[in-house]
């Protein structure tokens, strides 16, 4: 089996309402995120998936965030505070879907650092 990784980083505001500290007030961070693909198969090309696929995925999932208040996207209304974890769990679900098309390939998990010292990792 082999695991593909590919990692870019966007910048956004949020507010971890009623977090007990000065999370809870509004403050942005430039989240580093990396997303990891599984394949059994090589195809002719001696690929899974090219990597620029990747890229191309990773970014237009993370245009979705980039520059925003992530608590207005719908994603994070209605008990969905915008956390590491849920910004995880969004990209993986996106992920996911855009790589649909694509044969033999499955979004293994996500990693996004708020800083050098805090991370998650979503691998559902
Ligand atoms: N499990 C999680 N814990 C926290 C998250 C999160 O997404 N998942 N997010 C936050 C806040 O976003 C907060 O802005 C981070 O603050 P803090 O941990 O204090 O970050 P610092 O970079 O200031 O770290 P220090 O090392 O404490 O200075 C909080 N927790
Ligand atoms: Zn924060």
């Amino acid at each position: 089996m082999f695991e593909l990784t590919v990692e870019t980083s966007f910048a956004a505001a949020h507010q971890l309402e009623g977090h007990p500290s000065p999370c809870g007030r509004l403050h942005g961070h430039n989240w580093v995120v990396a997303l990891t693909v599984a394949g059994e198969e090589l195809a002719p090309s001696g690929m899974v998936v090219d990597f620029k696929v990747l890229k191309g995925v990773l970014q237009e999932v993370v245009a979705e965030l980039d520059h925003r208040y992530l608590n207005e996207l719908p994603f994070f209304r209605n008990g969905t505070p915008p956390t590491a974890e849920n910004i995880a769990r969004y990209i993986f679900l996106r992920a996911t879907e855009k790589l649909s098309g694509q044969p033999g390939v499955r979004v293994r998990q996500v990693r996004v650092a708020e800083s050098p010292s805090a991370w998650v990792v979503y691998r559902p």
